[in-house]
């Protein structure tokens, strides 16, 4: 009778059980990602994925959450979002492009003559990175796609003809952020991740596109228009650069799990070593209790990560996305594509299995975006500028070549061998990406973040456990 009871329990009442597998290349920072989630306040409510699914493909730097259809109201879920990663400087841009383009064979690799061009720099060279989320852009029911292609076209020439030098974060006040209308599905992951902030991106090319309507309608009237071309140019640039400052901030902790009021650390992310065997946290997400198994990405230990395969209920594939060499990367990737081809599991994908890749370890674009903006700003005499035209020195982190400082030391550049954009195309979720039969799947997404200050973390793990969990729910009768 008792058993009776139990099994009926189990069937229908407890909470999911799932296995979840944190696998990479080794270096990607499993390990400190598992450290990271058990010291996260990740929501332990249950979720679905149909309050996620307007988001169902993609590859966010930390996902947008609409608001409530019934309220109206921001959903609480998710948490912090990460920022857009900073761009790399201009000809580290140009390289991450052209490498990633001949490994993908989407064009043949430029002739070294071209890479000087500024105009091609400019092409390369995404904008300036998304401030802190939690002001704003990122919390609201905002297609993400929404107008970005347009930026291109439209207000490229104006950034690199005028944007000036991004300024420290200055209070705007109770400037209100206009609401946008709903634009159909989004088209790249490049053109959101070249969207300074949805909201504002999308209201001032409406505000463009009024404003040119107008001019036109009225012709050369005496009424003087709302806000003469110059000064909307000279407020939007402002806006937006306000909204490209990033503050790092070293000690920086993000969506921190506090039990009773005080505060869980985090086990110190230096004394992490690395994996032998396999690491296991229990842990209860989303209203599932999630086993999540660490194991080892060591060359030799990687032949091991198929005996999981069957049994596991998501997948997350850990990816340095700070890698400083490019074989690296490959190998990462090429590890990937041996992941989705293994026959179980890509059965298992095309039937809905998540997996989630995550570009791990983007505080370090942040830093060195940061050091390079300090630095920029102490030199004497010398603007910055977005533009390559001007300045072969792009405030992402310096020039290429290293060059002597006053004081003797080495202008530290940027280490980064592939800037994030150019990552989410090699793994399959940019517009020019060839299928790998996975990644165009809804279930297969990116996720940008950092295990260091947990940034993105919450985010990626409840819109993972969501997927796990409706994928459980509909499919664990079969299994
Ligand atoms: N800056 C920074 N460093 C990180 C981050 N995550 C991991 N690291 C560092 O990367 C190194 C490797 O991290 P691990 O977590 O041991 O990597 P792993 O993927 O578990 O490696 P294996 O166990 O060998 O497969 C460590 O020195 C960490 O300090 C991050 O988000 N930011
Ligand atoms: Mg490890």
């Amino acid at each position: 009778m008792f058993s009776l009871v139990s099994g009926v329990y189990q069937s229908y009442f407890a909470p999911p059980k799932l296995s979840i597998l944190l696998i990479g290349i080794d270096g990607s920072g499993k390990t400190s990602l598992l450290e990271r989630i058990k010291v996260t306040d990740i929501s332990t409510k249950v979720d679905t994925l149909a309050d996620r699914s307007s988001y169902a493909k993609g590859a966010v730097a930390g996902v947008a959450i609409p608001t409530d259809a019934a309220t109206g109201a921001s959903k609480t879920q998710g948490g912090k979002t990460a920022r857009l990663p900073p761009p790399l400087p201009s000809r580290q841009a140009l390289q991450s492009r052209q490498w990633v383009e001949k490994q993908l064979g989407t064009k043949p690799e430029q002739p070294s003559s071209t890479c000087t061009s500024p105009e091609r720099i400019l092409e390369g060279v995404p904008p300036p990175p998304l401030a802190n989320c939690s002001d704003h852009g990122y919390d609201g029911d905002v297609d993400i796609a929404s107008s970005s292609r347009n930026r291109g076209s439209k207000n490229g020439s104006k950034q690199s003809s005028s944007i000036k030098p991004p300024l420290p974060k200055k209070s705007t006040g109770t400037k209100e952020i206009p609401t946008v209308s709903p634009v159909p599905a989004r088209r790249s992951f490049i053109d959101l991740l070249r969207c300074p902030s949805p909201a504002r991106y999308a209201a001032a090319i409406v505000d463009d596109e009024e404003e040119a309507v107008d001019d036109e309608s009225e012709g050369s009237g005496d009424e003087p228009t709302a806000l003469s071309s110059s000064q909307h140019a000279e407020e939007w640039n402002s806006t937006y650069l306000d909204n490209y400052h990033i503050i790092y901030r070293d000690d920086e902790e993000f969506d921190i799990k506090r039990v009773r009021n005080v505060t869980k650390k985090m086990f110190p992310i230096g004394k992490i070593r690395p994996t032998l065997g396999q690491n296991l946290a229990k842990r209860d997400l989303c209203g599932c209790t999630c086993s999540l198994f660490d194991l080892s990405g060591a060359e030799k230990m990687r032949p091991l990560w198929e005996r999981y395969y069957k049994d596991t209920d998501a997948i997350i594939y850990v990816v340095n996305a700070a890698e400083e060499s490019f074989e690296n990367l490959a190998v990462a990737r090429s590890e990937f594509d041996k992941m989705v081809s293994n026959e179980t599991l890509h059965k298992r994908i095309q039937n809905g299995l998540p997996v989630l890749v995550f570009a791990n370890q983007l505080d370090v674009a942040y830093r060195e975006y940061q050091a390079g903006l300090e630095r920029a700003t102490c030199q004497d005499g010398r603007g910055i500028s977005w533009n390559a035209d001007e300045e072969d020195s792009f405030v992402g982190g310096g020039s290429n070549d290293q060059e002597i400082d006053t004081d003797g030391s080495k202008d530290e550049v940027s280490k980064r061998a592939v800037d994030f954009g150019d990552l989410s195309d090699y793994f399959g979720f940019g517009e020019s990406s060839k299928d790998n039969g996975v990644s165009s799947k809804g279930s297969v997404f990116l996720f940008g973040g950092s295990a260091r200050t947990g940034e993105g973390v919450r985010s990626a793990m409840e819109y993972l456990v969501a997927h796990a969990k409706s994928h459980y729910l509909t499919n664990n009768v079969k299994r």
